[in-house]
């Protein structure tokens, strides 16, 4: 074990493991966010990064920031030193993995093996499409549009809670959802019925969708901000989204450690896109709660590892202390999955959630636009 210095006034002493990695590997994720970075997140990356890379820190800059932010840095340490990024969540309670622990292990569940097939790829993707094309790309693209801001409007104006409506043709749990599915068709109905917010799943894999259809939702003309539906392990993926023009992505607390959501929000607010936290039980609700700059939570009633719904799981969540830390930091609340009538819609509204993301009991029904006014138990376009 070594023991790091952070400056001349700051001094810290922290256990690191051994042995130091290499400076390229080091100097990966500051030299991936620098030049995103305004002046004041630039000045905290550096201090991050030079007590990640044992350097002195300028006592000035240094006590501009809380002792647990500096001890993170220590996490994406051991993080870069590759053998824990597994460690670390295991250590929140995670139990997806990213790899296999030994080449014949089978994965524990569906989310476990979509991960892992999402980690290959991704690594696939980056050859072809490396990470400074893509970030060109995303900052040549037409500006995010405010996801959270459409929700509340929504949420305002109707009474009821925004509706995010899911344009997705197939999922593991239910296989096709509609045979004729044609992506701008069904965008373009859903925000004709008083959509707030689309959801593209563009994992084609699992659930039969593609960047391709984000892409032509987007230039199809229609307005409502767009929600990645994806599974984001890599803040390559985020890059990428927001080049084929997402306005927000989904992070799933189930798949990602502390760490990656704190660096991955970060990032969401330098491109202007919204991050939607994914939560399902009550350990991964008080880890996001715990992180600052956090907007919006969708508390998922599917168990993504079961596939089991529950919608009573968005009421438990929200009850006793969890609801008021909620509403004290003014988060959105988004009920997500099994929602079929106007009485699932008030059973979430009444334990607090302002938006739904809905998607098998609209994209089921012949006319996918028509069925939200049946969901809802009234017309929400006007
Ligand atoms: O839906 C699945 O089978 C599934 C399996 C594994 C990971 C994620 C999965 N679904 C994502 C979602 O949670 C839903 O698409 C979304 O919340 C809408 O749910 P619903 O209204 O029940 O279609």
């Amino acid at each position: 074990m070594e023991s790091a210095r952070i400056g001349a006034s700051t001094r810290v002493r922290v256990s690191i493991p051994s042995p130091i990695p290499p400076k390229s590997r080091r100097n990966l994720l500051f030299n991936e966010f620098a030049p995103k970075f305004s002046s004041k997140s630039i000045q905290k990356a550096t201090v991050l990064r030079c007590v990640r890379d044992q350097e002195t820190v300028d006592p000035s800059l240094a006590q501009n920031y809380k002792s647990d932010e500096l001890i993170n840095a220590i996490e994406v340490r051991e993080w870069e030193n590759g053998k824990s990024v597994d460690e670390i969540a295991a250590k929140q309670g995670i139990r997806i993995r990213r790899h296999p622990a030994k080449a014949s292990e089978s994965p524990r569940n569906i989310l476990e093996k979509i991960v892992w097939d999402k980690v290959t790829e991704v690594s696939e993707f980056k050859k072809t499409k490396p990470l400074n094309l893509v970030k060109e790309a995303a900052e040549q693209a037409p500006p995010a549009r405010d996801f959270l801001g459409a929700l509340k409007a929504s949420y305002h104006r109707n009474g009821v809670p925004a509706l995010i409506a899911e344009v997705k043709k197939a999922s593991p749990s239910r296989g096709i959802l509609r045979e004729d599915f044609d992506p701008v068709q069904v965008a373009k109905a859903y925000e004709q019925y008083g959509a707030a917010c689309l959801s593209i799943l563009t994992d084609q894999k699992y659930f039969q969708g593609s960047f391709e259809n984000l892409e032509v939702v987007r230039k199809a003309g229609v307005k409502c901000p767009l929600l990645c539906k994806e599974f984001i392990i890599e803040t390559w993926q985020i890059y990428y989204a927001r080049a084929k023009g997402a306005d927000a992505v989904l992070l799933i607390a189930a798949v990602l450690p502390d760490l990656d959501i704190r660096l991955m929000t970060m990032i969401c607010k330098e491109l202007g896109l919204t991050a939607l936290i994914e939560v399902h039980d009550e350990r991964e609700m008080d880890r996001v709660l715990a992180i600052d700059g956090v907007q919006l939570i969708g508390i998922n009633n599917r168990d993504l590892g079961t596939f089991e719904v529950d919608i009573s799981n968005t009421k438990r969540l929200l009850e006793g202390e969890r609801g008021e830390i909620i509403r004290k930091k003014d988060i959105i609340v988004v009920g997500e999955s099994g929602l079929f009538t106007p009485k699932d819609i008030s059973y979430v509204q009444d334990a607090g959630v302002k938006a739904v993301l809905v998607g098998e009991s609209l994209i089921k029904k012949s006319d996918p636009g028509k069925a939200i006014a049946g969901l809802f138990g009234k017309d929400i376009s006007i």
